[in-house]
């Protein structure tokens, strides 16, 4: 069995704890299900290379992250020092997230934020409504091609915005791109929690230049972020450079600066030949 699998079978087994205990009935009159919903992808075809911030305590592949987690400062920190949307981690077993993590992150922020989680069954769909997301993450490694476009169709149904992740050409090749707003490719690979950061840019060569970009994990360094930018990627999530920071919203900052004087100076140069 591989990682994902594992964390797979998991997710299936505290779902089913949830819906017993949660009915939807119940879910549905929390009062974030009826407020209305941030768009995710006008925030991320922003003039400069966006940013996701993530919140995230700990990882399967790293361990324990940052050890006090205090989600309202950090949801601050994050959209004060420029992030275009925030992730946030729910799934409590191998990431130590959860549900009232998102919830302090929305009555803290009005950025388009990310459930993140291993979304497999519809109720997990409206339960991000009903806590404040704006978004959701569908995996392709995780659902055949049929099964995420319903939970998808459905999450558009309700206000949601979808960031599709894949890994491969050949997860790519099985969606049905017409639908698609918002496509990320994974630089680890979930099975093994390999990282390759350039991953994102070979595997996105070819999508329609409609669809919003978006390089995820391990990334770290203004030169990764630069050569991202400059092969037509829109948007970067980025979660334990950040977390390990002292400072995240700092640390955030301090890259977006180092980029955008990267690149500006580049364009200079450009002009000047
Ligand atoms: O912390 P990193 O390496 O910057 O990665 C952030 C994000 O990409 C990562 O948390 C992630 C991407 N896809 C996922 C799917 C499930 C869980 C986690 C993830």
């Amino acid at each position: 069995m591989t990682r994902l699998d594992q964390i797979a079978q998991t997710v299936r087994e505290r779902l089913e704890e949830r819906k017993r205990r949660v009915p939807i009935a119940l879910l549905v009159e929390r009062s974030h299900y009826q407020s209305p919903t941030l768009p995710l992808r006008p925030a991320l075809r922003s003039e400069e290379l966006a940013i996701i911030a993530e919140i995230k305590k700990a990882s399967p592949s790293s361990g324990i992250i940052r050890r006090e987690l205090n989600v309202p400062e950090l949801a601050r920190q994050y959209k004060w020092h420029g992030a275009q949307a925030i992730s946030v981690l729910t799934e409590p077993d191998y990431f130590q997230g959860s549900l009232e993590h998102l919830e302090a992150a929305r009555r803290t922020v009005d950025l388009p934020l990310l459930r993140k989680d291993f979304i497999l069954d519809p109720y997990q769909v409206v339960e991000a409504r009903a806590y404040g997301a704006d978004a959701i993450l569908l995996i392709a490694a995780l659902l055949d091609p049929v099964q995420l476009h319903e939970l998808y169709d459905m999450a558009v149904e309700l206000g949601l915005s979808c960031l599709v992740e894949v890994h491969t050409e050949r997860e790519l090749d099985q969606l049905d791109l017409d639908k698609i707003e918002i496509l990320g490719v994974n630089n680890r690979d979930l099975h093994t929690f390999e990282v390759d950061v350039n991953r994102a840019v070979q595997v996105l060569r070819h999508v329609p230049k409609r669809i919003v970009r978006v390089a995820e994990s391990g990334l770290r360094t203004a030169d990764e972020l630069v050569h991202l930018r400059r092969h037509g990627i829109d948007a970067v999530l980025i979660g334990e450079a950040f977390m390990r920071a002292t400072h995240p919203g700092e640390a955030l900052e301090r890259l977006r600066r180092e980029v955008r004087q990267r690149l500006m100076a580049s364009d200079t140069l450009r002009l000047a030949v």
